[in-house]
């Protein structure tokens, strides 16, 4: 109707505007037909056309937008998101509803912060919404938009996909790394063991432990340990210096970067996060250009007799297959890499510092957790990838976390690749749509006591993270759900419960538990503000933690 009357009214304003041409005509009709060539009418006639439809199919693709905050002109609704955007557009939500709509600088922002909005977007019109938005982040740390992560919903990116399920991630290749996990496990046990007693920063021996893990899946070897070294030792780089690069990594790619809402002001790069991408690329490009000639290397001295026993073996071969639908350059395996590395370390550290921190809040969870393990696993020996299917307990834990802790709490960004129609609502093509899945995690319609962290509501429920279950998304869902997902899961439930299992866990003396901060900083990940600092007692038969046992 109300395109209707606009329409109308437009009609109306032509009529009367070429009426009022025709009546000043009349007046002055000698004047102008002089004045006036004689194809005048006509390219006012073909102007006033183009001008009404332009109008028409304008309105088309705007008009019945979800409600939101009226925009301000040039920023939009930018001045509404603060340090924590998950946190000020749940706020926003609130006030606007599940489907909301906003204005970052000159896009389109649309937000989902319901269950059933995140299955509109993610599954009913997922190949809608499979596209991502072109960023910065994307350009210079993601090799133009390479990665799996920022591709554009593109040939590459499905064989990228295809690759992940196929070769990478299939059951069997995460089997036969599993020895991999098991001597890193007792490394990180081990360590934590030597340290008994002391301070320990807990996520820097977690992130160890994924360091590694993810390096010698990917890689091959712990590239960044001193004794692997080429014999000149230059190549390498310190784990810490590489844990701060994947920090980097997380953080500048999930900024608000001004240059991406406002492309206009792009080039003055305002907050400095262009420079610091362009920086950590290079970095990051000097890493894996030795790790790819390494790995040429090797494949040229061995010849006949090579066999891969990497992911970068397995992409090296692949991109040497002449039957390759879209061909993978030296920079399209370099992304690759990449993204394994930076996906399988920050995310799985991140997320059993936060159920340890819970937990240290709620004794009583830390309990109920020992008591299962006693029972289920014995005091003689370490919890095992194979017993996680017996300690549902621990797998309410770790639901629980990443219910109140998604690492990412609005997933990573999608673009709509062409107008739809979600939840009576229209969404032009273009528009850009976040997921609030930390929203969806405190929704009081799904969740009693939405804020408490309590596992037992996950125990005996039919809730799963894994991308079919609306209400607790932490791997995303649909054609961009995370492909690491499930050996993410693997690291973090064997960890998580041996910790549990072979430690008493306390806080610094004269920390009582309701001082422990659980302030977050906002990146593509969420991690504590403060990292957690603890005093771990070893609690099982001193000979479990020997180094080699
Ligand atoms: C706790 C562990 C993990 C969590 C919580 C997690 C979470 C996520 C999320 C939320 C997304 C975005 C999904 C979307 O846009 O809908 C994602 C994407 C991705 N993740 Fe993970 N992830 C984890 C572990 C891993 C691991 C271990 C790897 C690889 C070794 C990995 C590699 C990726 C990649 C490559 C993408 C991009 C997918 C695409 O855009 O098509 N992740 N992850």
């Amino acid at each position: 109707m109300a395109r209707q009357r606009l329409i109308g009214h437009l009609a109306s304003h032509l009529i009367i505007g070429s009426q009022k041409l025709r009546n000043c005509s009349d007046a002055t009709h000698s004047q102008i037909s002089m004045e006036l060539p004689p194809w005048a009418p006509f390219l006012a006639v073909v102007l006033a056309t183009i001008l009404f439809f332009k109008v028409v199919f304008r309105r088309k693709g705007t008009c019945n937008l979800p409600p939101g905050p009226k925009p301000w002109p040039i920023i939009g609704n930018l001045n509404l998101i603060g340090a924590l955007p998950h946190r000020s557009i749940h706020a926003l939500s609130r006030q606007y509803g599940p489907l909301m709509q906003l204005r970052f600088g000159s896009f389109p922002v649309v937000v989902g912060s319901s269950a059933e909005m995140a299955k509109l977007f993610l599954k009913t019109h997922d190949v809608v919404f499979t596209d991502r938005p072109r960023t910065a982040a994307g350009k210079y740390t993601g090799y133009d938009n390479s990665t799996i992560t920022w591709s554009p919903y593109n040939a590459h990116w499905r064989q990228a996909r295809r690759v992940c399920l196929a070769e990478l991630f299939s059951a069997r290749r995460l089997e036969s790394y599993a020895y991999i996990r098991r001597e890193e496990m007792r490394a990180l046990l081990c360590g934590l063991h030597e340290a008994s007693g002391r301070l320990v920063l807990l996520k820097d021996h977690l992130s160890t432990l994924s360091l590694n893990v993810i390096s010698r899946m990917v890689l091959g070897r712990k590239y960044l340990e001193k004794q692997a070294a080429g014999e000149d030792g230059s190549a390498t780089m310190a784990p810490e210096e590489f844990k701060c690069m994947i920090d980097e990594l997380f953080f500048l790619n999930g900024v608000l970067n001004i240059g991406d809402s406002i492309p206009w002001l792009d080039w003055m790069d305002l907050q400095g996060y262009v420079r610091r991408m362009k920086k950590l690329s290079k970095k990051f490009d000097r890493f894996l250009e030795h790790v790819l000639d390494d790995h040429n290397e090797r494949r040229r001295l061995q010849g006949d007799n090579f066999v891969s026993r990497d992911m970068v073996d397995v992409l090296l071969e692949i991109a040497g297959d002449p039957n390759l639908e879209v061909k993978l350059h030296r920079n399209g395996v370099k992304a690759f890499i990449q993204d394994l590395i930076a996906g399988g370390t920050e995310t799985t550290a991140i997320t059993v510092e936060w159920a340890m921190s819970e937990m240290l809040k709620k004794p009583e969870v830390f309990s109920k957790a020992t008591e299962e393990l006693d029972r289920v696993v014995g005091r003689e020996r370490w919890v095992t990838e194979d017993d996680i299917p017996n300690l549902p307990y621990v797998e309410a834990i770790v639901k629980e976390t990443m219910r109140l802790h998604p690492v990412a709490p609005m997933l990573a960004p999608r673009l709509s690749r062409e107008d739809a129609s979600v939840g009576g609502y229209n969404i032009p093509v273009g528009t850009r749509v976040l997921i609030n899945v930390w929203s969806i995690g405190r929704d009081p319609a799904v969740w009693d006591s939405p804020e408490e962290f309590v596992p037992e509501r996950f125990v005996g429920s039919k809730i799963d993270i894994k991308g079919h279950d609306f209400e607790l998304l932490p791997f995303g869902s649909g054609r961009r759900m995370c492909p690491g997902y499930s050996l993410g899961l693997k690291v973090i439930h064997v960890s998580l419960a041996n910790l549990l299992h072979g430690f008493v866990c306390e806080l610094p003396d004269g920390v009582a538990t309701d001082q422990l901060s659980m302030e977050e900083i906002f990146g593509l990940s969420t991690p504590r503000k403060f990292p957690l600092q603890v005093v771990m007692k070893p609690k099982l038969p001193g000979h479990l933690y020997a180094r080699g046992h």
